[in-house]
């Protein structure tokens, strides 16, 4: 199948390399020059594991090819996926500037019958509004027709989520869209749920927000366990084992962050407000995750005392592990707080380090993960990176001022830590 993607950035990218390497022929389209460019030149400007390679491998067969081009795109192919940014504003709603735009800009060409896909994260109606826009704009009058087919991958784990996903939902209701589509999915082995538009754009936001709401519940409890001196990681183990619960997204911390999250979460409650129905349930899974940050900074400042002038060793920038990704990072957010109130932070992360020096310059970035224990005042564990698990920890502690480490991620072994001289700070243990 003849396939293009609009917006090659973390899904467009990913799901392109995917798509090609099962047997489509796909084309990777992006404005943006300079990414289009060092696509071209083999170079990937994110990190995923495993992209690299299936990128070039898959160009090197001649099934990806990447270009700036929407009509070349739209000529060339019978599907067209839109997958390019729904960021949010400044009262939470969704800014649809870009896919209005991109709506426009596949009217302006199209000639055949083609399907045009969303994959970005929209709100619900959004297809009609891009069907209606693409017809009024449309000077062939040419046939067409709008799907709607959420992306669920993680960063970190996209290649693995995109090639073995759990569901993949279509939204469409012309019969010849829902033929093509399973064609595009038939080298998945994965169910494929079929429904309406609207329900299929519902089942996005309704996902991610309950996967934050899954994480703030256990935040909460993190609490609780506090005060009652009990342990979260125990008790989400004992939770997770009914397997009505499951193990997943059960781990406390300090907080759930990325681009897509905080915006999703937020994006739900305002379109749930102007469908009528006040969302208090999830402004309050949002209100626990911004006390999880408020209250670890709390620890920090209970041990620490004053932090201006204090060296700050932070593990971790990006907002989960395996990603160089720091939008909306919980990390980011809490170096942002060490240096307004005048402390030095020395930060490594295995890969998000570059993108997070484009926004935090003034953070000494080390070269290793051992150097942010040099003169160190303590540790914050941020991001669960694994290799922070194995880390040298005895001479690091030696490197340290005061041998204290707030952990974030409940990485580490308290019981460990602490017989080896730490104090130890983790979230609900
Ligand atoms: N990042 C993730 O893990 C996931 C993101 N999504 C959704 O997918 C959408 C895209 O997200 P990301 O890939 O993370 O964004 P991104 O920012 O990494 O990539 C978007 C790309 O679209 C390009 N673009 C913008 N306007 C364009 C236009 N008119 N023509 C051509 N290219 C254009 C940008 O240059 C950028 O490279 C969002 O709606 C997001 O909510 C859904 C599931 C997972
Ligand atoms: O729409 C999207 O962009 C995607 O958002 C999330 O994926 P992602 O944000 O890439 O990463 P997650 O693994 O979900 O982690 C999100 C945040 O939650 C945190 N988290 C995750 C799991 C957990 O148990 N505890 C926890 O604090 C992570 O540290 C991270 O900050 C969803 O899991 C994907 O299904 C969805 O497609």
């Amino acid at each position: 199948m003849k396939i293009s993607i609009i917006g090659s950035g973390y899904v467009g990218l990913t799901t392109g390399a995917c798509f090609a390497d099962i047997g489509h022929e796909v084309i990777c389209i992006d404005n943006d020059s300079n990414k289009i460019k060092s696509l071209l030149a083999g170079n990937i400007p994110i990190y995923e594991p495993g992209l690299e390679e299936l990128v070039q491998k898959n160009v090197k067969k001649g099934t990806l090819h990447f270009t700036e081009s929407i009509e070349e795109g739209v000529e060339k192919s019978l599907v067209i996926f839109i997958a390019v940014p729904t960021p949010p504003l400044e009262d939470g709603s969704v800014d649809m500037t870009y896919i209005e735009k991109v709506a426009r800009q596949i009217a302006a060409v199209l000639k055949d019958y083609r399907v045009i896909v969303d994959k970005s994260t929209v709100p619900v109606k959004t297809g009609e509004k891009v069907y209606q826009t693409i017809k009024r704009y449309n000077s062939h009058n040419s046939e067409f027709d709008v799907v709607s087919n959420p992306e669920f991958l993680r960063e970190g784990v996209a290649i693995h989520d995109l090639l073995y996903p759990d569901r993949v939902v279509i939204g469409a209701t012309s019969e010849r869209a829902i033929k093509i589509m399973k064609e595009v999915y038939a080298p998945f082995k994965a169910p494929i749920l079929i429904t309406d538009l609207n329900s299929a754009e519902l089942i996005k936001h309704a996902s991610n927000s309950f996967l934050a709401l899954k994480i703030s519940y256990i935040n909460a409890l993190s609490r609780i366990c506090e005060a009652a001196g009990a342990n979260v990681q125990m008790v989400a183990e004992g939770m997770g084992l009914d397997h009505r619960i499951g193990k997943h997204f059960l781990k406390a911390g300090i907080g759930w962050g990325g681009s897509c999250f905080p915006k999703d979460v937020a994006a739900f409650i305002k379109i749930s407000q102007e469908l009528g129905y006040d969302f208090k349930l999830l402004k309050e899974v949002s209100q626990i995750n911004n006390d999880q940050k408020e209250i670890f900074l709390r620890k920090i400042r209970n041990v620490l005392w004053v932090l201006k002038d204090k060296r700050i060793g932070l593990l971790g920038l990006a907002f989960k592990n395996n990603t160089d990704d720091v939008r909306c990072s919980v990390a980011m957010d809490l170096a942002r707080v060490f240096l307004k109130e005048g402390a030095i932070v020395q930060a490594y992360d295995p890969k998000a380090m570059r993108k997070a020096e484009e926004v935090l310059p003034s953070i000494h970035y080390c070269s290793s993960a051992l150097d942010v224990a040099e003169e160190a005042d303590c540790i914050v564990i941020a991001t669960e990176w694994e290799e922070f698990i194995n880390l040298d920890w005895k001479s690091m502690k030696s490197k340290m001022i005061s041998p204290i480490i707030f952990d974030g991620r409940n990485l580490l072994d308290k019981k460990k830590m602490i017989e080896m001289g730490y104090h130890y700070v983790g979230v609900g243990n």
